[in-house]
C-alpha cells in the first residue's frame, strides 16, 4: 500500500516537473469547455443522452479492462452506429445548441457597448406597446402570441403569415389580435422594435412533460423558443393570463409591470432592473 503512494507521489512529481503555462491553460481551457458544455445540455433532453454515452464509454473501457473481447465489440459498435442516430433524433437539441453558443458570443459583443443600442429606443417604445396591448386584451380576453426576435432570426417563420413591416402600437397590436381580424390567427414577430409579420405558424413543442391545462397556443410559444433565443409573449383567450416564455420555460401569471421588466431585462442592451430575474431560471410547468 505504501508502495503504491509512494509510486504515485514519484509520478505526480515527475509530471510536475515539465508541467508549464501552456499546460495549466490547456487543462482550464478543457475545464471551462466542459463546464459550458454541461451548462448547454442540463435540463434539456440532451442531459439524458450525455449520461447514457458516459455510461457507455465506462461500460467499454470496463470490458476493455476484463478483457471481455465480445462485449467490447459490441459497444464500440452500438457507439458507431450510436454517433449518426444521435446526430438525427436530437438534431433539434443539437441546433439549439449551436444557436445558443452563436448568441452568447453575440451577447457578449453587445455588452461591450458594441451594436444593438440603437435599436433599444424601437425596442423599448415595443415594449411599452406590447404590455400595453398585453393589458387590454387581458382585460377583454383576446388571445394573443407575441415573439420578439433577438439573434436568431425568424425570417422562415415570418413566410408562413404576412409581412407587415409596421411600428408597434398597442391599438395596432390589438387590432391585429381582435378575433374578426384576418391576421388573428397565429403569431405575430416584432424585430427590431417593428412588427415584422402577423399571423405566422409556429412549430409546437413535442415536450410531453407540458402541463395540460396548455393548449396549442402556449404549446407553440414553446416550441419556437426551443429552436430559438425568441421571447414569447402569450396571453391566454381562456383565463387571460399573461405568460412569457423562452428556451422552453414558462412564466405564467404575468402582471403588464413584471412583463415589461423581464422584457426589459430579455431585449434591451442597457437593462434597466433586474428586480424580478427574468428572463433566466424560468421554472416548467409539469403535469
Ligand atoms: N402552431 C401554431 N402557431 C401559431 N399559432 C397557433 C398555433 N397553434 C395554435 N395557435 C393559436 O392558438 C389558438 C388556439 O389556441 P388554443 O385554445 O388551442 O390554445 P391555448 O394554449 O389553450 O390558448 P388559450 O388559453 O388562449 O385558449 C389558435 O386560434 C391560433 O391563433
Amino acid at each position: 500500500m505504501i508502495n503504491i503512494i509512494y509510486s504515485g507521489f514519484q509520478t505526480f512529481f515527475s509530471v510536475m516537473k515539465t508541467f508549464t503555462i501552456w499546460d495549466a491553460i490547456d487543462i482550464a481551457l478543457v475545464a471551462f469547455i466542459i463546464y459550458k458544455g454541461i451548462q448547454l445540455v442540463r435540463e434539456t433532453r440532451a442531459e439524458q443522452l450525455v449520461k447514457g454515452l458516459l455510461l457507455l464509454v465506462i461500460a467499454y473501457n470496463l470490458s476493455l479492462w476484463l478483457n471481455l473481447k465480445a462485449m467490447s465489440f459490441l459497444l464500440v459498435t452500438v457507439v458507431q452506429f450510436g454517433f449518426v442516430a444521435i446526430v438525427v433524433l436530437f438534431q433539434p437539441e443539437l441546433r439549439s445548441v449551436l444557436e445558443h453558443m452563436g448568441s452568447t458570443g453575440m451577447d457578449k459583443f453587445r455588452a461591450f457597448g458594441f451594436g444593438g443600442k440603437e435599436t433599444d429606443n424601437y425596442t423599448r417604445e415595443a415594449i411599452d406597446a406590447v404590455c400595453s396591448a398585453a393589458g387590454m386584451l387581458q382585460k377583454n380576453r383576446i388571445g394573443a402570441l407575441i415573439l420578439f426576435e433577438r439573434n436568431t432570426k425568424l425570417g422562415e417563420i415570418a413566410k408562413t403569415g404576412t409581412l407587415v413591416n409596421a411600428d408597434v402600437s398597442a391599438e395596432l397590436v390589438e387590432n391585429i389580435f381582435y378575433p374578426k381580424s384576418p391576421l388573428h390567427d397565429g403569431a405575430m414577430i416584432i424585430r427590431g422594435g417593428r412588427i415584422f409579420a402577423a399571423g405566422c405558424f409556429l412549430p409546437l413543442s413535442q415536450n410531453q412533460e407540458i402541463s395540460r391545462e396548455l393548449g396549442t397556443r402556449h404549446r407553440a410559444a414553446l416550441g419556437i423558443s426551443e429552436s430559438s433565443d425568441v421571447l414569447v409573449v402569450v396571453v391566454s383567450e381562456e383565463t387571460g393570463v399573461i405568460s412569457l416564455v423562452e428556451r422552453g420555460v414558462i412564466k405564467r401569471n404575468l402582471t403588464t409591470d413584471t412583463l415589461r421588466i423581464a422584457l426589459e431585462n430579455g431585449l434591451l442592451s442597457e437593462t434597466v432592473s433586474k428586480k424580478y430575474g427574468f428572463t433566466s431560471g424560468f421554472k416548467v410547468f409539469r403535469k
